[in-house]
């Protein structure tokens, strides 16, 4: 039997009287690389906030990398990577720096980050520009020091919060060589998109609409489904109905 890395069963999180994820239930197999789309607004910051143990759930029951999402927060964060658009890198540190601190603070002994600090920057071929400020490189380098550096201590999940949002499509499938270098490594992979093509290369992917998961399959199947030709017909035909639009 495939190793579940998360187990979620009717998860629930409300905000007043407004439920934000409602009733939720899925699960992830180890290596997958599990999409989770939506439209703006449909819940699902909300949902990885409670898998990264940031944020409580008001009812329901999870487990990610066998955890309970409301008593072992903590052992959540040291078996999980994290990167989104908005919490990344430090601009005003060089790359290397960035690197040997994240490093450092996800866990990795010191004896280690030195070396493998030096091995990440020449296997990305950032070796000539390592000490040079994250501030400068272009944003698609950004995006994949950022996955790297997210990755660097061996979670056994990394969540990716729209992590290539604004860079083009050629830059988007070399961050998604990356990401299907790590599944093949054993790590598993939950990533937020907005992008169909991003979709697409995702093992299986769940569309919430409304704070509900509406669909959960490959992407194949789902097409197969609804008889549609590509991702963004399967998604349109989901979530046109949505009720929130968010911004
Ligand atoms: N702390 C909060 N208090 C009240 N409402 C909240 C809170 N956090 C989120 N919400 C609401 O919950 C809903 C889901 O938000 P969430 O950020 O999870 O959506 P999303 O699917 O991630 O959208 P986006 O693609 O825009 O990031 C939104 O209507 C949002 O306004």
């Amino acid at each position: 039997m495939e190793e579940k890395v998360i187990v979620c069963r009717e998860l629930t999180k409300r905000f007043g009287d407004f439920y934000a994820v409602n009733k939720i239930s899925f699960d992830v197999n180890k290596g997958e690389i599990f999409g989770f789309l939506g439209a703006n607004g449909a819940g699902k910051t909300t949902a990885m906030r409670i898998l990264c143990g940031l944020s409580h759930p008001t009812s329901g029951e999870a487990t990610v990398a066998g955890f309970n999402v409301y008593k072992q927060t903590e052992a959540i964060k040291k078996n999980i990577g994290y990167m989104s658009q908005k919490f990344s890198l430090y601009e005003n540190l060089t790359i290397l720096e960035n690197i040997e601190f994240f490093g450092g603070v996800y866990g990795v002994p010191a004896a280690e980050i030195k070396e493998r600090s030096d091995n990440l920057v020449r296997k990305l071929g950032l070796t000539a520009e390592a000490k040079k400020l994250v501030g400068a490189l272009p944003l698609g380098w950004k995006q994949k020091l950022a996955f790297s550096v997210a990755i660097f201590h061996q979670p056994r999940i990394v969540f990716l919060d729209e992590p290539t949002g604004g860079v083009d499509p050629v830059t988007r499938r070399q961050f998604w060589d990356m990401i299907y270098e790590a599944a093949a490594s054993g790590i598993t992979i939950f990533v937020t998109t907005h992008y169909m093509d991003e979709a697409e290369y995702c093992n299986r992917i769940t569309i919430m609409v409304d704070g509900k998961v509406e669909a959960l399959d490959s992407p194949a199947n789902l097409k197969a489904r609804f008889d549609a030709d590509n991702m963004d017909e399967v998604f349109y035909r989901l979530a046109r109905g949505a009720k929130r639009s968010g911004d």
